[in-house]
């Protein structure tokens, strides 16, 4: 028989306590560590739902969390609950800075999927040593998590494009970081890098410390013409042209959240970037311009048969500027794409918040994403 042990409560009475075996020990170890995982993973979802429900108003996503934390709570029983032992937990008061401190939606976001695939792998291995389905269980709850996180986050990527309305393309530039930050700083949102003659090496890094920019921003950064190049520095997306890889194989490459942009110059092109599942389409160039010599000027006439014909965002291009940007947008356009209206502005902010209050003229009005 085990030897008791004795402690006396608050109001005098004695109580004698059997102590746990070693095993038992252990046990309620293990519960104590499944259930502040399934607290976590519960909380974590919990501020994942909200923002899909009354950020983004979509249901699918709030549901597949909703979903997710019922069928945490299945395994929530009264046994694990019972180890619970707040006072005596040390991490309790542990915390790190970044949990102070969050950037914005997309920062918080990706914080809790990391707790949430973090408690469920916790829940996974502990949770093997309580039952063997509770691992498998967990498993597959934290694919369908990585399955969740890449949802959403394509859903944020998509909604920002609808949203963006002017779009800066690079060109080769010893200010270029300076240069697209003052644009970012004006409102810029969706920015591609586009560096005709670069080796991959200067492409590669400049790619990446503008990817990191323009997510700072919370804006989206495409590359252009080169999908390797954008799977390599994980960049929002891809843009390519009639002569750039086919749209169906850079989706099978860069799967269905990415961003794939088409240019055309007629209906035809425009109808077959669309069949092709393109994520949105340039249209242009309106006016022949010197960053691209030799292509022949599509004209308003085009415009006018995007804004007539196209379901998904397409950006007039080519020779826009802050003197002809309402020419453009009398013939329909709603969205514009500039290289040196930019590039070549001596204060980038100024000239983005300018084309941006023209094109709000335009657009409905939207609440701005907070990304
Ligand atoms: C928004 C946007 N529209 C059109 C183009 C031109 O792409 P492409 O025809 O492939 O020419 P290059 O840019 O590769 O010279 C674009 N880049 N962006
Ligand atoms: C890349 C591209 N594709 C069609 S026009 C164009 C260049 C537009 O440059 P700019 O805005 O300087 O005229
Ligand atoms: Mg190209």
């Amino acid at each position: 028989m085990k030897e008791a042990d004795y402690y006396e409560s608050t109001n005098g009475v004695v109580v004698m306590v059997e102590p746990y075996s070693q095993k038992e020990q252990i046990q309620q170890v293990v519960y104590r560590i499944l259930d502040a995982n399934l607290d976590r993973t519960r909380e974590g979802l919990r501020i994942i739902e909200e923002w899909c429900r009354f950020g983004l108003n979509n249901v699918q996503l709030a549901g597949e969390c909703k979903y997710l934390r019922q069928e945490l709570a299945k395994w929530h029983t009264a046994e694990i609950r019972a180890a619970r032992d707040t006072v005596g937990d040390i991490g309790t008061e542990l915390s790190h800075p970044q949990e102070e401190q969050r950037s914005g939606i997309k920062s918080l976001l990706q914080a809790n999927f990391c707790r949430v695939q973090e408690a469920l792998r916790v829940l996974e291995e502990y949770g093997k040593l309580h039952n063997l389905n509770m691992g498998k269980a967990f498993k597959q709850m934290r694919y369908r998590v990585y399955t969740l996180e890449s949802n959403l986050m394509g859903y944020q990527r998509h909604q920002l494009l609808w949203r963006s309305h002017l779009y800066l393309v690079t060109s080769p530039s010893d200010t270029l970081l300076a240069t697209v930050e003052s644009a970012l700083k004006g409102g810029l949102t969706l920015l591609q890098y586009r560096d005709k003659n670069a080796d991959d090496t200067v492409r590669l890094e400049q790619a990446t410390k503008l990817r990191q920019l323009c997510h700072a921003y919370g804006a989206l950064f495409i590359m252009n013409d080169r999908v390797d190049l954008a799977l390599a520095i994980d960049a929002d997306g891809v843009h390519l042209g009639q002569q750039d890889m086919p749209i169906a194989m850079a989706r099978q490459l860069l799967g269905p959240q990415k961003i794939i942009g088409r240019s055309t110059t007629n209906s035809e092109e425009m109808q077959k970037a669309i069949t092709d599942g393109a994520d949105y389409i340039g249209v242009g160039p309106i006016y022949e311009t010197p960053t691209k010599a030799g292509k022949a000027a599509a004209g308003l006439e085009y415009v006018r048969y995007a804004a007539q014909n196209s379901p998904i965002p397409w950006f007039a291009i080519g020779g826009i500027d802050a003197n002809n940007i309402n020419d453009v947008i009398d013939a329909g356009a709603e969205r514009v794409a500039v290289v040196r209206s930019l590039m070549q502005a001596e204060q980038p902010t100024l000239v983005t918040q300018y084309l941006l209050s023209q094109l709000n003229r335009v657009k409905p009005q939207q609440e701005s994403i907070q990304n």
